[in-house]
């Protein structure tokens, strides 16, 4: 039987007391990769955010890479941030460093020690994203989708169960767009699990895979056809 990475069972999605999404029943296996569309202000952040300790879980179970959401106190969070990779639509690198100090800071603040290491690793996740010849240059030198490739190569530092990917084309080109998502899809067949919200029904079309719907408060799955 394949392992589950998320589980969500009568969740309920709150923005402090207003309901955003209500009785969410899905679930995410390992190695799976998965869209979460919905139109702007459907819920797809507050979803994320709920997955990643953002926003308390208040109603219903849920089951993320091993931790229970319903039960997260405050001092786990970073716990269960350590077993994610998340990747945001505006990338969060650090402007006053260059992306090898992006990187290794990461490392440092999750526990990483040993230099030797720690410079392997940065090497071997910029690699990954087509990125490694540019990690000497600052953020603001890169492209925005070299930005982005750097975020997700963030994202692998801690060989992460789960990516959480917010809208991670949502300041791209068509082209750029393209190019991120070729790194997503490449990483996903290597055997990460990656759930991704975006309403880019275009890169749906070139690489469709299973699909969540956020609408009327509800989330459930989709089948694709020409037009989602
Ligand atoms: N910090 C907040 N406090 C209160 N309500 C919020 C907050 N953030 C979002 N909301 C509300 O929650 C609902 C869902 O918003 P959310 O940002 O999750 O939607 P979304 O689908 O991600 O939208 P978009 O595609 O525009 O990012 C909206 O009605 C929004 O107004």
């Amino acid at each position: 039987m394949s392992e589950v990475i998320l589980d969500l069972k009568n969740a309920s999605i709150y923005q402090r007391e207003s309901l955003v999404l209500s009785d969410i029943n899905i679930s995410i296996n390992k190695g799976e990769f998965v869209y979460l569309i919905g139109k702007t202000g459907t819920g797809k952040s507050s979803f994320m955010k709920t997955l990643y300790g953002d926003l308390p879980l208040k109603e219903g179970k849920g089951k993320i890479v091993g931790e229970d959401l319903s039960t997260l106190k405050e001092k786990q969070i970073p716990f269960l941030r350590r077993k994610l990779g998340i990747v945001f639509q505006d990338f969060k690198l650090l402007n006053d460093r260059n992306i090898e100090d992006n990187l290794l800071f990461v490392l440092k603040a999750t526990g990483w020690k040993e230099k030797n290491k720690m410079k392997e690793k940065v090497t071997q996740v910029l690699t990954k994203v087509g990125m490694k010849t540019k990690n000497f240059k600052f953020p603001y030198q890169l492209s925005g989708g070299e930005q982005q490739r750097v975020a997700i190569a963030r994202a692998l530092l801690n060989d992460p169960e789960l990516i959480l990917a917010d809208e991670p084309t949502g300041n791209l080109d068509p082209q750029t767009s393209v190019e991120v998502m070729e790194v997503l899809q490449e990483i996903n067949k290597n055997g990460n699990t990656i759930l991704m919200a975006t309403h880019d029904y275009a890169l749906l079309l070139k690489y469709p895979s299973k699909t969540l719907k956020c609408d009327g408060q509800k989330v459930f799955e989709v089948v694709q056809k020409r037009a989602v």
